[in-house]
């Protein structure tokens, strides 16, 4: 056998066909590219048959090997693959033997069969011992419980992560409910304040101010090309956690292992980007671990062109069809950014848009439990930023498409409280523009609980980013007025959310409808259990990602994130409702992800937005026959 042929890896789904079986073995296709070459012009690849080169870690060869290339359906470049030429200035190759032990991407540790190991080079590096995926699994939930602190558990993962991929992914996929609250709120933002503290290998790209003029060239050097989902953040405002400068980058990275876990796009589709522009975060500036630049935050021209950069450069090399999602950027460059690539590239703000969606399904699912249609209810906000305004305006939507009046006329029914009290008329000239539409006439109101009194909500939602501002005057003022309260706690991690569940059931003696941003356990009052509904993003953006990159979608329209929150909604169960959920289990959650994904597929269709021709019949079908498998591949 080739020292090469046992250096590729051949699936048992779909990538066999790419290869054709020679003597017993596999010929293998490798492009040979010359290294050396300058980063912003790499040599063309060339196509060859069969090649040599042992152990392959530095090797000048590629092997052409990708997980999961042919994909039921009709539809072509599911996956991108007919981006034929890799333009990395650096050759990619696939290793064996140690190497292969160290490769996350293709790592199986003790599950590599005795086979395997002889054709892989991998005899004595391992112990005896095979163990299936499945146990492997078993073993890292019996050690992740050993540990009593959140953040080791976060760091166990990561590890995880980085070493073997597969098992990572099949863990968090099996594990969902559990491990959600590790990779994800609220442990990844204890993570991002220690970042500096805790960073061992980069997980992403860092693309700072130096990066300026040459940001194309940075992007060539991330190891993979066919990307399909960049999330990206400046760090200005992690969670309701404020400036945590260039130690954001957990955001985006567990961002986007829920787009692998929940939503099924591929992990080498999908990369995380920080941008450093300094930070105002005096304790940061002052920290020796820190990691990002050591200077405050670039701002107006400066801040605008390296956006500019950034953007283009991203169009050029990957192309229109990429999903760029805007990730916990401050209120004043989010909305600018989104309005200004909006119509230019194919960009979603999950903070404003996500949340919207999200919120939208778990409300249209409490109207069962409170009856009514949304025009019936009047909605009051504690908070007026990226969340508040973008729910409301979702909200507002929805009302005028189901009872067709005008939107400005639907936003009568949702009032708006910022830092400075309710939004009202009076104050329009010093409000931001995103804040505008929600002055309605009234007097001042400065305190919450004094516009509660006033406004009479049927629903107050938190999205202030301000722990424990929903006070046992403000629920049970809302209990007084409703019979049944919806009360929603948005602001993530669990340490700003407005109320805990507990507060939200006792306060309301047990008639509150309840969810939050961060997940909060079974709450026993009154000898009744309670389980409070995590109305968090990472419902929507796995599955409305998906959606978009099955349809090929070149632009984000409002309609989609309507046809999301209904996909949503509609996969509440009578059991669900049964129980008192607003939101299915997350354990269902690749399911929920298919539809939602159909869902917003279909619209991208019936808007003219999708490229991938023809139309697939079946589209929760092809949304699953899309999504990436943990489980591990056989290497022949
Ligand atoms: O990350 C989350 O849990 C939800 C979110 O987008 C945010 O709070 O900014
Ligand atoms: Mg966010």
């Amino acid at each position: 056998m080739s020292s090469l042929s046992r250096s590729s890896f051949l699936g048992n789904s779909g990538i066999g066909e790419t290869f054709s079986k020679a003597h017993g073995r596999p010929a293998v296709r490798v492009r040979v590219v010359a290294l050396g070459s300058s980063n912003s012009h790499p040599r063309p690849l060339k196509e060859t048959k069969g090649a040599s080169n042992p152990t392959t870690t530095s090797a000048s060869v590629v092997t052409e090997v990708d997980s999961k290339s042919a994909v039921a359906g009709s539809v072509a470049d599911v996956y991108g693959n007919d981006q034929l030429v890799e333009e990395t200035p650096w050759a990619v190759s696939v290793a064996s033997g140690y190497s292969l032990l160290r490769d996350p991407h293709h790592n199986k540790g003790l599950a590599f069969s005795e086979r395997e190991r002889d054709a892989h080079y991998l005899c004595g590096l391992l112990p005896p011992t095979v163990a299936s995926q499945d146990l492997q699994v078993k073993k890292i939930m019996h050690n992740l419980w050993q540990y009593q602190v959140p953040l080791q558990k976060y760091m166990a993962m990561m590890d995880l992560q980085e070493t073997n991929e597969r098992l990572f992914y099949k863990l968090l996929i099996d594990n969902v409910e559990e491990l959600l609250p590790v990779v994800y709120t609220p442990t990844v933002g204890e993570a991002c304040q220690k970042y500096g503290s805790i960073f061992r290998r980069p997980q992403g790209l860092f693309i700072s101010l130096k990066e300026k003029g040459k940001i194309l060239e940075v992007l060539k050097n991330w190891p993979q090309r066919r990307i399909q989902v960049i999330v990206v953040t400046d760090g200005e405002r992690i969670l309701g956690l404020g400036d945590l400068g260039c130690q954001g980058m957990g955001i985006p990275v567990g961002k986007l292992s829920l787009y692998t876990a929940l939503g099924g796009v591929r992990p080498s589709a999908c990369l995380p980007i920080t941008i450093d522009v300094g930070t105002n975060n005096e304790k940061l500036l002052k920290d020796e671990f820190y990691i990002g630049l050591r200077r405050r935050r670039a701002t107006g021209e400066e801040y605008d062109e390296l956006l500019d950069e950034f953007m283009t450069a991203v169009k050029q090399n990957y192309g229109e069809k990429v999903l760029i999602q805007f990730e916990d950027f401050a209120n004043h460059n989010a909305f600018e950014l989104l309005a200004k690539y909006g119509t230019t590239h194919l960009v979603f703000n999950d903070d404003i848009q996500g949340t919207a969606s999200v919120v939208l399904a778990g409300l249209i699912a409490a109207l069962k439990f409170v009856g009514g249609t949304l025009a019936d209810h009047k909605f009051l906000f504690l908070g007026a930023g990226e969340a508040g305004t973008g729910i409301a305006e979702l909200i507002a939507r929805e009302m005028s498409k189901q009872t067709n009046v005008p939107v400005e006329e639907a936003r009568k029914n949702i009032w708006l409280v910022d830092s400075k009290g309710l939004i009202v008329n009076s104050r329009k000239d010093s409000l931001q523009h995103f804040k505008q539409p929600w002055a309605h006439e009234h007097n001042p109101i400065t305190e919450l609980v004094d516009a509660v009194k006033v406004i009479k909500p049927t629903v107050l939602i938190g999205t202030s980013g301000v722990g424990r501002t929903f006070t046992k005057d403000v629920i049970k003022a809302m209990a007084s007025l409703n019979e049944k309260p919806i009360i929603f706690a948005l602001s993530n991690p669990t340490s700003q959310s407005e109320c805990t569940a507990e507060e939200a059931y006792t306060w309301s003696q047990g008639r509150a409808i309840f969810a939050s941003g961060s997940p909060f356990g079974l709450v026993e009052y009154n000898r009744k259990t309670f389980v409070p509904g995590q109305a968090n993003n990472a419902y929507i953006f796995p599955g409305f990602g998906l959606g978009l990159i099955m349809s090929g979608a070149i632009r984000v329209h409002d309609e989609m994130l309507l046809a999301a929150s209904e996909a949503l909604a509609s996969q509440v169960t009578e059991e669900n409702f049964n129980r008192g959920l607003i939101y299915p289990p997350f354990t269902n959650i690749r399911k929920i992800s298919a539809h939602i994904a159909a869902n917003v597929a279909a619209k991208a269709y019936e808007l003219g937005l999708a490229t991938h021709l023809p139309q697939p019949r079946d589209l929760v079908k092809y949304a699953e026959s899309c999504m990436y498998s943990p489980t591990y591949r056989s290497y022949r």
